[in-house]
């Protein structure tokens, strides 16, 4: 059985720190581990966790398959950008290595399918491309890919620019490839999550809407009649 089987019809959560904010308090592995271990015990049936350390640390506390990726940059092709980072993600325990698969130019002027290449000959991890259009995830397969994530539509110039999740992209997709396709990005609710396996998804990921304290509280706040008034931020520890 393929780990990717032990995936199918459950909901995957992303264990991360807010990349655009350094000062993030969850950037701990310790924090990352004990979160990825709530999930597990909620009954998330993958996590997704960026970085060798972290992926290290909830490798150590979770019993359910790591899918690692591991960011350099915030700016283009960023998650798991050269084989480089896709092979530190692997040795650090990821069953399945997240690498960007968008026709975007690579910062080491590389391919996507070296990176593919250079995890499936060097490890025993599986290799999951994350794309924004169809062509892409066309491509990605082409390339060798184990399996398809929609995670950065919505994040480059060719894909569409929405609030939501976009399951169209999910749909085209699942009814395209010959590999499992995974539904991620701005998935917030239960409803969102039923029409992505409606549309064929193989798995769900939710990432900030269920692991970032930050990124919820700042979506909360706003309504707050405090947020209108509040002069400068005081912090009390
Ligand atoms: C675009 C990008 O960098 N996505 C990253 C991928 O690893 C993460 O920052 C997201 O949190 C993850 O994809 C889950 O998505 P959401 O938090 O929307 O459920």
């Amino acid at each position: 059985m393929s780990v990717l089987d032990e995936l199918a019809g459950g909901l995957v959560v992303s264990c991360q720190p807010l990349p655009d904010d350094p000062d993030d308090p969850m950037r701990d592995p310790y924090v990352q581990a004990h979160v990825a271990a709530a999930v597990v015990r909620g009954g998330a049936v993958a996590v997704r966790v960026n970085g060798p350390d972290d992926v290290r640390a909830v490798r150590a506390a979770v019993g359910v398959p790591v899918i690692g990726l591991y960011k350099h940059g915030t700016q283009g092709v960023f998650i798991t950008p050269t084989a480089g980072h896709a092979l530190e993600a692997a040795r650090a325990g990821s069953h399945v290595v997240a690498a960007d698969a968008t026709d975007r130019p690579r910062p080491d002027g590389r391919s996507f399918a070296d990176t593919v290449r250079a995890v499936h000959e060097q490890t025993g991890a599986l290799v999951l491309a994350d794309v924004s259009t169809v062509a892409e995830g066309v491509a990605a397969v082409e390339a060798g890919a184990d399996a398809v994530a929609t995670t950065l539509s919505g994040y480059t110039p060719a894909s569409p620019q929405i609030d939501g999740p976009d399951l169209g992209l999910v749909a085209r997709l699942a009814a395209l490839l010959p590999v499992p396709v995974i539904a991620e990005g701005r998935y917030r609710t239960t409803e969102q999550i039923s029409r992505a396996f409606e549309a064929g998804a193989h798995a769900v990921v939710m990432g900030n809407a269920v692991t970032s304290p930050l990124w919820i509280t700042r979506r909360l706040v706003p309504a707050t009649p405090r947020a209108a008034s509040a002069p400068e931020k005081k912090e009390h520890r």
